[in-house]
């Protein structure tokens, strides 16, 4: 038995715990509720298990399943549920959750938090010219370029909707944002979509950013970035706008 729990448990931090866990029901001589534990197999395979224990009569009735197919299945799910699927970054879904968690902490820390508000340029003509299938493929880089370009662990970058993008910038003032945007587009500009061996016309996006201020809330701080967005299309498009 305790070569089974040193070659299921290698980690003697985890196995310890789950001793623990083991050891403090058979005590109390209580049920344990079913948890997943990451178990080492004999080929050194690591999966997870789902055990449970019942307690009956004095004796420990464990029951054990292999969760691993499960929890795959239901990572793929959540990951459906939040990923875009053209461009395999986060959807709005997850950027509405992300944005009001990101604000609360940001107030709780009373730290900045700023928001760039990305619009492909004229992406009606680009659509038109070489068709939707380079528009998706326009998109997918664009996204990747955006994900490149950001490039802080806590930064997070989604799909707005349609040719829209969106950046969340926790710790950072607007100025750091007009880096960011800058960083954003100076990777546009290197970016090269092929249609039919030749390159596409160039791709241009006009950003507009907004920091939060105090008594702002979430959505207005979404909304003056939209506005500066905005304004960067009425300024000629290509170009980064900071809301005032
Ligand atoms: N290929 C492709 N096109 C999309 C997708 N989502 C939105 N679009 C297109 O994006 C275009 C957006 O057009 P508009 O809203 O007129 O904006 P625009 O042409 O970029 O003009 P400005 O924003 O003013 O620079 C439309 O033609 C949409 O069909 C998508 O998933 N794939």
């Amino acid at each position: 038995m305790d070569t089974w729990w040193l070659k299921a448990y290698p980690d003697p931090a985890y196995r310890s715990w789950v001793l623990q866990t083991w050891n403090t029901a058979v005590e109390h001589k209580t049920d344990i509720e079913p948890q997943h534990y990451q178990v080492t197999c004999k080929d050194g395979r690591l999966i997870t298990m789902e055990i449970s224990g019942i307690y009956i009569d004095n004796e420990f009735l464990a029951i054990f399943k292999d969760a691993t197919q499960r929890m795959e299945a239901e990572d793929i799910l959540r990951d459906m549920a939040f990923l875009d699927s053209l461009t395999q970054i986060a959807n709005r879904r997850r950027f509405d959750e992300k944005l009001i968690q990101e604000f609360n902490l940001s107030i709780t820390t009373n730290s900045p938090l700023s928001l760039i508000l990305i619009d492909i340029d004229n992406f009606k003509q680009f659509n038109d010219s070489y068709g939707h299938l380079i528009g998706d493929e326009c998109l997918l880089k664009v996204a990747q370029c955006i994900s490149t370009a950001v490039s802080r662990p806590e930064d997070f970058v989604a799909r707005f909707g349609g040719e829209e993008f969106v950046v969340l910038l926790p710790q950072t003032s607007a100025a750091g944002a007009c880096n960011v945007a800058q960083k954003i587009q100076h990777a546009i500009s290197e970016l090269t979509i092929i249609y039919d061996h030749c390159f596409t016309n160039k791709v241009t996006l006009s950003l507009g950013i907004n920091t939060r201020y105090n008594q702002c809330d979430h959505i207005q701080l979404l909304d003056g970035a939209d506005k500066a967005l905005y304004k960067a299309k009425e300024h000629g498009r290509d170009c980064i706008v900071v809301n005032q």
